[in-house]
């Protein structure tokens, strides 16, 4: 029965980090607007993703001090309490992070929030829980994304965690199958190996995706399986729970199957957009087998519908920053529609917080393939590194062979992420290797690894140029 019908200009499907972008924006210019939010404010980044993986990710180094810091004559002994890297995890997690979102979420304006599961009845038209009915003339779809978890782990429920529950547990379990081998497994599985959980980490491809040169797949799978237990490729046949634990049946690509016991089992094989429980059809929108919507990814508008959508919602670039671009590209357009201004999307970034990290800036190794690119490669490692004693790992930076100018590049090595960001900002402003190397490099620094991989490039950029002349001069 519909009790309240709220007539607005402007209404937004959920109140996390793209749904806030949005709001910023839309908030500014009118009134007649409304968030609409499913479940606790505060967002997923920092009650559930980023924040409190980085913290247990934290955690999980000092740990690894312990057993790492001998050979600096500095023997640490100590032991990981696992109720209090939790507690403090939640701690800084609630009195920092999702506090910070709380206030800010405090501030908006009673009539410009609405709590309840929105869905569509009709174009325009949203039922939010089982009385309030929104009508909006244009409606930003940011209702993020939640675990996927395979019917094959229903046996093992009671057992399973995802990242949505992983971090309310009181203690660390002493053991813990990690199912995926994509970012969330790999941060995950490892911090909870470093503090001291039985980990093994059961993949299915054999590859880690965001990695797409084959010798770069290799050398992180071997760097990570050097510490971890990991079985890469295969599948969960099967999963059984008892007063043991959860067993796990899996079957590896070469046909061996192995069948272990875990007291927990952290699925992390991927995420679905919630889109799926929105009633899209009843707004008239096209969606497709998967379950995807159609969008252009410069505005965020689904088709000429005066929908739009952002972050999670869409599977593209889930990650925080583009999440909150996207809101805001979003908002501006559901502003000025039916008129629409494209945006200028990002250079690509994606850091894995691991240890090694891993990173992918700009174009893939894949996304190049078909253009006449140099590869500036080298083992991750400066005298800096050295003298950290984290010299694994290998770097590539894709140069154009003609114009020395940076497309792209792959990392895998110890705070990959700030060599990242250098590269992201060379690649925004369309540098080339030459305008890099112009940059002063202090020594020692970790920056030194980045000068001498653009010298390698330069170096294969100069004898491609010299066999390509070679060659047009022949006969
Ligand atoms: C474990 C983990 C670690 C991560 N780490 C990083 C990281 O280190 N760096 C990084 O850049 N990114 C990271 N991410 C990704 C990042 O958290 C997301 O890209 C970002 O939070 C997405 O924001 P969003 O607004 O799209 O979705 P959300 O923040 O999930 O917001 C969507 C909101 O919509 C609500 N909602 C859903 N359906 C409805 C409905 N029908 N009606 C009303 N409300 C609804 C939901 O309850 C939710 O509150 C991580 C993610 C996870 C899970
Ligand atoms: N550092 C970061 O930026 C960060 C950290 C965590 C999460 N995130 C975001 O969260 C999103 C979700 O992360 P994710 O790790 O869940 O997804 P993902 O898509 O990165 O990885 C899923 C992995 O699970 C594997 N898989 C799927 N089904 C399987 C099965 N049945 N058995 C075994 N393996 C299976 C896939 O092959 C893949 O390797 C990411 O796309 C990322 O953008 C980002």
């Amino acid at each position: 029965m519909i009790m309240k019908t709220r007539n607005v200009e402007y209404a937004i499907i959920g109140a996390g980090t793209s749904g806030l972008g949005a709001y910023a924006t839309i908030s500014r210019e009118t009134d007649s607007l409304v968030m609409i939010q499913d479940g606790p404010y505060g967002t997923t980044c920092a009650r559930v993703g980023c924040m409190p993986s980085k913290l247990l990710i934290t955690a999980a180094d000092y740990a690894h001090h312990l057993h790492t810091s001998d050979c600096f004559g500095v023997p640490a002994s100590g032991q990981v309490d696992g109720r209090r890297v939790l507690e403090r995890l939640r701690r800084e997690r609630d009195h920092r992070f999702v506090a910070r979102n709380l206030g800010y979420v405090d501030k908006i304006p009673a009539h410009h929030k609405l709590e309840g599961r929105a869905r569509f009845i009709g174009p325009g038209r949203l039922m939010v829980g089982e009385s309030v009915e929104v009508r909006a003339e244009k409606i930003i779809l940011a209702c993020g994304s939640r675990p996927a978890i395979g019917a094959v782990f229903e046996p093992v429920m009671s057992r399973v965690l995802t990242s949505d529950t992983i971090f309310e547990l009181e203690d660390l379990p002493r053991s813990v199958a990690v199912i995926g081998m994509g970012v969330i497994a790999l941060e995950l599985g490892q911090a909870l190996h470093r503090l001291g959980v039985k980990t093994t980490l059961y993949g299915r491809s054999g590859r880690i995706n965001a990695l797409t040169h084959p010798t770069m797949q290799r050398r992180a799978l071997d760097l990570l399986a050097g510490e971890l237990d990991i079985h890469p490729s295969g599948r969960v046949l099967s999963t059984w729970e008892d007063a043991e634990g959860a067993w796990i049946e899996y079957e590896s690509s070469n046909g061996q199957r192995i069948t272990r016991v875990f007291e927990r089992v952290l699925v992390a094989t991927g995420r679905e957009s919630n889109l799926d429980r929105l009633g899209l059809e009843q707004a008239g929108v096209d969606v497709s087998e998967s379950g995807a919507v159609r969008f252009d990814p410069q505005t965020m508008r689904c088709g000429d519908l005066p929908l739009f959508i952002a972050g999670d919602a869409t599977d593209d670039l889930p990650v925080w920053h583009e999440a909150y671009d996207e809101g805001r590209i979003a908002a501006g357009n559901a502003l000025s529609y039916p008129d629409s201004t494209p945006a200028v999307r990002r250079t690509p970034l994606m850091v894995f917080f691991t240890d090694p990290q891993i990173a992918v800036i700009g174009q893939s190794f894949r996304q190049l393939q078909g253009r006449e690119i140099v590869i500036g490669e080298l083992p991750f490692t400066s005298p800096r590194h050295v003298v950290w004693n984290k010299v694994q790992g290998h770097i590539q930076v894709y140069l154009d062979a003609h114009t020395g100018t940076i497309l792209g590049a792959e990392l895998l090595g110890h705070q990959a992420e700030h060599l990242a960001h250098l590269l992201a900002l060379a690649i925004t402003h369309g540098m080339t290797a030459e305008q890099v190397l112009a940059m002063p490099v202090y020594h020692p620094s970790a920056e030194e690894l980045l000068r001498d991989v653009l010298i390698d490039a330069q170096k294969k950029r100069r004898r491609h140029e010299a066999e390509k002349e070679s060659l047009s001069l022949s006969p």
